[in-house]
């Protein structure tokens, strides 16, 4: 037993800590209510393929995570991939965020140590209960050597996902992450089963770091439509954000009326990113919008959730347009 990685869950809620009134409850539950010590001991499987030790970092909802939550939580994990008794860390969280979390995590913790996040479709009560396979799932990658360097991973349905580029893509079935790059591989019974590696900048060959950011500057994101106004725009403009993240129609088009509103923005030294709210494919430099003469970023292929959470980290440094898409392309 000794011998086994030690492997350190920190938890946050979410579904995998959900409790529903009947077997039969699947979607109607309530989230984060069972504590990590009770998880972990419903889970006596762990015991054969790391030595587990948990931490009840918070106890919510994944869809209430704020900034402070993810900075607390970045600066445990920072603190612990440095301990040299801990080998991997997994973080159990809801799937409503999760995807924000764990791209988070990929970009400021500087380690090259398995971090993997998971969560769970159904509640621990509820028939087919998918959280206790991804959590062993988790684990045992968290465990494992051949984890190390990719990246904060993400274990749910069998599957082992890049934290970067992986997404919910469902709200109802267990099936409900993707990227449209693929899993890097598979985990089944304990092994892994690897098919690619990310190529963007993760974890230790990031220019960001946890332990030097103090917060996170407001980011805020809008979404597209054929008969979008500027209210939005306008009120975000007001309210003294550093980044305007626009999910657009199609290839990160914008409808002519908040054309002028975006430049405004610009104008005022608001960083312009244009996404796109289509859920594939990448957005490309002065297709649909004059990208150079207004000055504006675009997201590539970060869906806008994800386009937020990196440009909330890159402009806790000072950047131009320019460096800000440099950071868009490498990450
Ligand atoms: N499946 C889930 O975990 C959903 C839940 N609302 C959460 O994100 O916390």
């Amino acid at each position: 037993q000794a011998a086994k990685p030690h492997v350190v869950v920190l938890a946050t809620g979410g579904t995998i800590a959900g409790a529903g009134a009947s077997a039969a409850n699947s979607a109607t539950y309530s989230a984060a209510k069972v504590p990590v010590d009770k998880l972990l001991a419903g889970l006596p499987e762990l015991g054969q393929v790391a030595r587990v030790s948990g931490e009840q970092v918070f106890q919510i909802a994944s869809e209430s995570f704020t900034n402070e939550h993810l900075l607390t939580l970045a600066r445990r994990v920072s603190a612990l991939s440095k301990q040299a008794d801990v080998n991997g860390i997994v973080i159990t969280h809801g799937t409503d965020t999760l995807e924000e979390t764990a791209y988070f995590l990929n970009l400021v913790v500087r380690t090259t140590k398995p971090i993997v996040v998971v969560g769970s479709m159904r509640p621990g009560t509820a028939l087919s209960a998918d959280g206790a396979l991804n959590l062993y799932d988790a684990v045992s990658v968290a465990a494992s050597q051949d984890a190390a360097g990719k990246g904060v991973l993400v274990t749910l349905n069998d599957e082992i996902q890049s934290g970067r580029d992986v997404s919910k893509t469902v709200n109802i079935k267990t099936e409900a992450f993707k990227s449209q790059w693929g899993p890097l591989g598979m985990v089944v019974e304990g092994r892994n089963y690897w098919f690619r590696a990310p190529v963007k900048r993760h974890t230790s060959a990031s220019e960001f770091n946890i332990d030097e950011i103090q917060s996170l500057p407001a980011v805020d994101i809008v979404y597209g439509y054929g008969n979008m106004n500027t209210t939005g725009i306008d009120a975000y403009g007001k309210a003294g954000v550093k980044a305007l993240i626009h999910a657009g129609t199609g290839n990160g088009s914008v409808a002519a009326q908040a054309v002028p509103a975006l430049r405004a923005l610009r104008a005022n030294g608001v960083q312009v990113i244009r996404g796109a709210r289509v859920p594939d494919g990448f957005v490309l430099r002065n297709a649909e919008q004059p990208d150079d003469q207004y000055d504006w970023v675009v997201a590539h292929d970060l869906r806008p959730q994800k386009a937020r959470i990196l440009a909330m980290v890159a402009l806790t440094k000072p950047q131009d347009a320019k460096s800000l898409q440099r950071i868009f392309w490498e990450y």
